[in-house]
C-alpha cells in the first residue's frame, strides 16, 4: 500500500495567508491583535515553540510579547503576570508554556487565565466546555490534529480513533475532539495493557506520547490513518516524531509528517484563535 504524507505545512500556510489579511483588517480598525507567550522554562521544545510563534506572528501581522519568568520562577509570580495580562485590553491571547517549574502546576495556573483569551485552551473552564461541546478555544496542538484530519477529508464520524497519550494539552483534549466528531475514541497510555492489541483496531491513530519512534509498522492495521504529533528531539539536533515512519510506511494510507506536519499547524491555529479573540473578544 503507499502511504500518503499528510503534509501539515501547506494547510499551514494557507492559513497564515488568510489569518495576515484579517489581523490587517483588525490593526486598521485599532484593534491590532497581540499575543503573549508566558514563558518560565529552559526546555529547548518550548523554546523552539515560542521562537517559531514570535516569527510567524511578525510574518502575519500580529504582535507577540514573550514574556520570560525564567525557570526559577515561583507559582505566584506566574499566577499574578497570567492576571495581569488577563486584565490588560491590549493583550487579546495568551498561551503559558510548558513544562514548568516543579511546584507550579499548569492546569492550576491556567485558571488565572481569562477564559476569552484562552487561545491554547489550558484553563480548567475551556477544557469543561470543550467537553461539554460548548464553544471554547481547543488547545492549539489537539485542534491542529482536527485540523489537519479535516484538511485532507479524513472521514471521523463512526470510525474508531484511537489516542496514544493523555496529556492535558494533546491527548485528553484531542479524544474530546474526535468525540464531538462522532469518532468512537479510545484513549491509550504509559499503563496501557497491550499498546498494539489497542491500535491495531484504530482506523484513526494519533500518537501523542513523546517517545520518539515508539510506534512502528506492528501497531498500525493496513489501511490506517496516523498523526504523528510528537517532536521529540533527535541525537543528530534534528526533530524524531513518536512514530517511526520508516516502518509505518507502506502500511498505513496515510501518515503525517515530522517535521512539517502537526507542528506547523498548531503555530498557525495559535495565532488564529488569537485574531478570533481579536475580532470577538471571545471564542
Ligand atoms: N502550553 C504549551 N502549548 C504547546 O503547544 C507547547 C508547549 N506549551 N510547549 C512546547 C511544545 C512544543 N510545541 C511545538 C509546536 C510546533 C512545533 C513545530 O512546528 N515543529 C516543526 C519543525 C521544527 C524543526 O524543524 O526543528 C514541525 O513539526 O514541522 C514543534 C513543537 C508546542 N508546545
Amino acid at each position: 500500500m503507499t502511504t500518503v504524507e499528510l503534509s501539515g505545512s501547506v494547510l499551514a500556510r494557507e492559513l497564515r495567508a488568510k489569518l495576515a489579511e484579517t489581523a490587517a483588517a483588525l490593526t486598521t480598525a485599532g484593534v491590532p491583535p497581540r499575543l503573549a507567550v508566558v514563558v518560565a522554562t529552559e526546555d529547548e521544545s518550548s523554546a523552539w515553540y515560542v521562537r517559531a510563534l514570535a516569527k510567524a506572528a511578525a510574518k502575519t501581522g500580529i504582535d507577540c510579547d514573550v514574556v520570560d519568568l525564567g525557570a526559577t520562577a515561583e507559582p505566584a509570580e506566574i499566577r499574578t503576570k497570567l492576571a495581569a495580562l488577563s486584565a490588560d485590553p491590549a493583550v487579546h491571547g495568551i498561551i503559558l508554556q510548558t513544562p514548568l517549574p516543579p511546584d507550579a502546576k499548569a492546569e492550576e495556573l491556567a485558571a488565572s487565565i481569562s477564559p476569552e483569551k484562552d487561545v491554547d485552551g489550558a484553563s480548567p473552564l475551556s477544557l469543561g466546555r470543550i467537553s461539554a461541546g460548548l464553544p471554547a478555544f481547543a488547545p492549539a496542538t489537539a485542534a491542529a490534529v482536527l485540523a489537519v484530519l479535516d484538511y485532507y477529508e479524513v472521514p471521523l464520524a463512526g470510525r474508531h480513533a484511537v489516542v496514544v497519550g493523555r496529556s492535558t494539552v494533546v491527548g485528553k483534549p484531542a479524544a474530546q475532539l474526535l468525540l464531538a466528531r462522532n469518532a468512537t475514541v479510545t484513549v491509550c497510555h504509559s499503563r496501557t495493557r497491550d499498546l498494539g492489541e489497542q491500535t491495531r483496531t484504530a482506523d484513526v491513530l494519533v500518537v501523542a506520547a513523546g517517545r520518539s519512534r515508539m510506534i512502528t509498522g506492528e501497531h498500525v492495521r493496513p489501511g490506517a490513518v496516523v498523526v504523528d504529533v510528537g517532536t521529540n528531539p533527535g541525537e543528530d539536533g534534528g526533530l524524531v516524531g513518536d512514530v517511526d515512519a520508516e516502518s509505518v510506511r507502506g502500511k498505513a494510507s496515510a501518515l503525517t509528517p515530522v517535521p512539517g506536519g502537526v507542528g506547523p499547524v498548531t503555530t498557525a491555529l495559535l495565532l488564529s484563535h488569537t485574531v478570533g479573540s481579536a475580532s470577538r473578544g471571545a471564542p
